[in-house]
């Protein structure tokens, strides 16, 4: 494979890379990480064309390398920016601008002009950065989204860094003139490498907004509008889960039924927007009493589950209690208005004679009952042998039922 066609070659995939980008981008406008993904292409096409054209005519000018090199390391910053914006919400264009004219001064020291091998060795240490930029940005945001949606990103830049220094340190130390595919090695494994990174970017920008479109249709479908918590869709998948994994390895959770006491008056008195604010006031205050990987439902209107996995009955009591006392001492404020609010909850843990997990929160939901039969704003906590059958039990099944 002569040099000519592994650089037609790159410029067509570069092609096919900027296409790709930025006709996703036209697709899904929100995703504006593609503009710099699409401008990155952008510069590998222009960055391949120059190359080519300078083959192609057998010239001389220093320009062409020159101008060349310096889009190539723009497109590697210009990923990055791309990334850290779809991270962080941040570009860095001083960063790209910054780099591209560093590279150009660059190419004007007399180490460099003479030498192709410095040239190499002095710029890939700046791509193997911005390769490892990519990777820090996309394992933190992966660590704290808890997803793995930048996994493929991580892969290929760490793939593309490793062929860099592997590259880099044969071209330090070894100066055989060993043949790939017919041609000098360190030709063809440059083009090749390029080739291999640009195939996957483009696999990569198609990937992560499917991903991510993916992603958010199925928080839409499990998750309530209005504060975000898990609606009775993911209920049961979530509910069946902890169950059976109750049952295999005689592990408890619990369950505490949140509803807000006369929240009707507060709707009345307020209008439907504050009592709007004042659910979403109690979703953050019950947030607080509870561990981050507790489960939060809003199970209708004003009520709400609590699902507390691998637990004791003794610290399902204390939750319910730290909560109510939390959302008593905590008004919701309104400017310079207070509006008190108070909730009664009804709290119940897995016992080894439930058959199903929604004998546990029914068992939480009649405990809920007698909380609000007992003057409100209080805890009950249901035991195995709490009676049965109440009228807001049967109201709670008919719901479960039309979910
Ligand atoms: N603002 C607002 N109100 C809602 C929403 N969903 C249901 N509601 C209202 O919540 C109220 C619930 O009233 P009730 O079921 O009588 O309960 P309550 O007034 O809290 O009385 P107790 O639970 O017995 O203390 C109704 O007025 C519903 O219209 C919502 O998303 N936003």
């Amino acid at each position: 494979m002569d040099s000519l066609t592994l650089t037609i070659s790159v410029t067509l995939t570069s092609f096919f890379m900027c296409m790709t980008s930025s006709m996703l981008y036209l697709r899904s406008r929100s995703e504006t990480y593609l503009i710099d993904w699409s401008f990155a292409s952008l510069a590998f096409l222009l960055s391949s064309l120059i190359a080519l054209i300078g083959l192609y005519s057998e010239s001389t000018n220093f320009l062409f390398p020159t101008i060349a090199n310096v889009l190539n390391i723009i497109a590697h910053a210009t990923l990055l920016s791309g990334t850290t914006k779809l991270t962080n919400n941040k570009s860095i264009p001083f960063l790209v601008i910054g780099l591209g004219i560093l590279v150009f001064v660059l190419h004007y020291l007399d180490f460099t002009r003479s030498s192709t091998t410095a040239r190499i060795l002095l710029f890939y240490p700046i791509i193997i950065s911005l390769c490892l930029g990519n990777i820090y940005f996309a394992l933190k945001h992966m660590q704290s989204s808890r997803q793995s949606d930048l996994t493929l990103l991580v892969v290929i830049h760490s793939a593309f860094a490793i062929f860099l220094i592997v590259r880099g340190i044969y071209i330090a130390f070894f100066n055989e003139t060993l043949q790939l595919f017919g041609n000098d090695i360190i030709q063809t494994s440059g083009s090749l490498l390029l080739l291999a990174f640009m195939f996957s970017m483009t696999l990569n920008f198609i990937f992560i907004p499917t991903w991510r479109k993916e992603l958010e249709l199925n928080k839409h479908s499990r998750n309530d509008y209005l504060t975000g918590w898990l609606n009775r869709r993911a209920l049961a998948e979530i509910a069946y889960n902890l169950f059976i994994k109750s049952q295999r390895e005689s592990k408890i959770f619990g369950a505490i039924i949140i509803d807000i006491d006369h929240f009707k008056t507060i709707n009345d008195t307020y209008g439907h927007a504050v009592g709007d604010e004042a659910i979403k006031h109690i979703c953050n205050q019950i947030r607080n009493c509870n561990r981050s990987y507790d489960f939060h439902f809003r199970l209708g209107g004003e009520e709400f589950l609590v699902l507390v996995d691998d637990t004791k009955e003794k610290y399902v009591r204390q939750f319910a209690h730290r909560i109510r006392e939390k959302i008593e001492q905590t008004p919701l404020m309104l400017g310079n208005q207070k509006i008190n609010i108070t909730v009664s909850l009804g709290a119940t843990t897995f016992h080894s004679t439930d058959n199903s997990w929604e004998q546990l929160l029914d068992r939480a939901d009649k405990a809920l009952y007698q909380a609000k039969n007992e003057g409100r704003n209080q805890v009950v906590v249901a035991s195995k042998s709490f009676p049965t059958s109440t009228k807001h039990q049967l109201n709670m099944k008919k719901h479960l039922a039309s979910s």
